[in-house]
């Protein structure tokens, strides 16, 4: 749905050129929710800015259904943006206007009369749970109630993109999870694409299909979360798990001064409840011990497990392969 193609953006400020991002190329598939994650100062903002083109690329090429944006006329960048919802950090609402009025505000813009849209609105409060505080102003809300009144602003034009720009930041934690569940429950619902920014891997774990890892305005790396949690490969993504608690390079340390041979396992999905460590142990034969593992769940499914395990005699890694079938890899170190 979406394609980014070798963009480059530059700012220019008074005594040097920063550039945001440095040739990053992206694709984002038509139903998916998508995160982008990485420290302050990466290049997060800038590039969801590239996919409504509120900022526009230095060079390189932004494909929305394979038509190239950055060449399409003015006017038609501003119907295009109608189908495009954002929703902010700090919620930027009007003060002044009521929670209805808000969320009205974008089909007033697009030339709804006035019944129809105080019914779409009416109803877009339903969908986010405030049909109650309709009449009252943004600062008689909470946080979270602030935000989940920017997403129903965000549906308004009825968006096949929504994008989020660390919507769930400046809230607490419990606060977060219910406005994830409500962009997940929408995502389901409507087949809306979600491009979501954090600085959280719990978020990324919480709602994506697919993430990408920026550092220093370039992709680190990408791919499915769950792959990219269970594999990661860059430093920047082992120390921003680490700080969510997966200690996924915690196994070098493990390693040292353990004799006899290493081998970490991962599993996903349902094999992660089944018991098969003890029943390989019995089937094959072979005495092993858990040095570290974990399991996790992102989404509303588990997401896999792996653990570092020592073994003083180690069959053949083909037995192993065989005998679990669902293993997702196996490394001997
Ligand atoms: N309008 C601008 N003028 C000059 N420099 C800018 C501008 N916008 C962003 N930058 C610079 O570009 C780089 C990337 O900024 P960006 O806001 O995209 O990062 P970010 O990952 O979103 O950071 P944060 O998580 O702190 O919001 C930073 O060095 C920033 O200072």
């Amino acid at each position: 749905m979406i394609e980014l193609k070798n963009i480059h953006k530059s700012y220019a400020s008074r005594d040097k050129v920063v550039e945001a991002l440095a040739g990053v190329s992206l694709d984002i598939a038509q139903g998916e929710i998508f995160g982008i994650i990485g420290r302050s100062g990466a290049g997060k903002s800038t590039l969801i800015r590239m996919l409504n083109l509120l900022e526009r690329p230095t060079s390189g090429s932004v494909l929305l259904h394979g038509q190239d944006i950055t060449k399409i006329s003015e006017a038609a960048l501003r119907t295009l943006r109608h189908k495009i919802g954002m929703v902010f950090q700090h919620f930027n609402l009007l003060t002044s206007r009521t929670v209805l009025q808000n969320v009205a505000f974008p089909l007033r813009l697009a030339g709804m009369d006035k019944q129809a849209r105080t019914e779409r609105a009416l109803a877009l409060l339903e969908l986010v749970g405030l049909q109650d505080h309709a009449y009252k102003y943004p600062r008689q809300l909470s946080g979270g109630q602030q935000q989940r009144v920017g997403i129903a602003r965000a549906l308004a034009n009825e968006p096949e993109l929504l994008l989020c720009d660390e919507a769930t930041s400046a809230l607490d934690p419990e606060t977060t999870q219910s406005i994830l569940n409500l962009v997940l429950d929408i995502n389901r619902r409507f087949g809306i694409t979600v491009v979501l920014i954090t600085h959280s891997m719990d978020v990324i774990r919480s709602v994506c299909d697919r993430v990408a890892i920026i550092d220093n305005g370039r992709i680190a790396e990408s791919g499915e979360v769950v792959e990219v949690f269970l594999h990661p490969q860059h430093a920047t993504t082992l120390s921003l798990l680490s700080e969510s608690g997966v200690d996924a390079d915690g196994w070098k340390e493990l390693i040292e001064g353990v004799p006899g041979r290493i081998v970490r396992l991962t599993y996903r999905g349902h094999s992660t409840a089944r018991p098969l460590l003890s029943q390989a142990s019995r089937d094959l034969d072979v005495n092993l011990s858990i040095l570290q593992g974990q399991s996790a769940k992102s989404r509303i499914r588990p997401m896999g497990s792996w653990c570092w395990l020592w073994m003083p005699i180690l069959r053949a890694m083909s037995h192993w392969r065989h005998f679990f079938g669902i293993i997702r890899s196996i490394t001997r170190y």
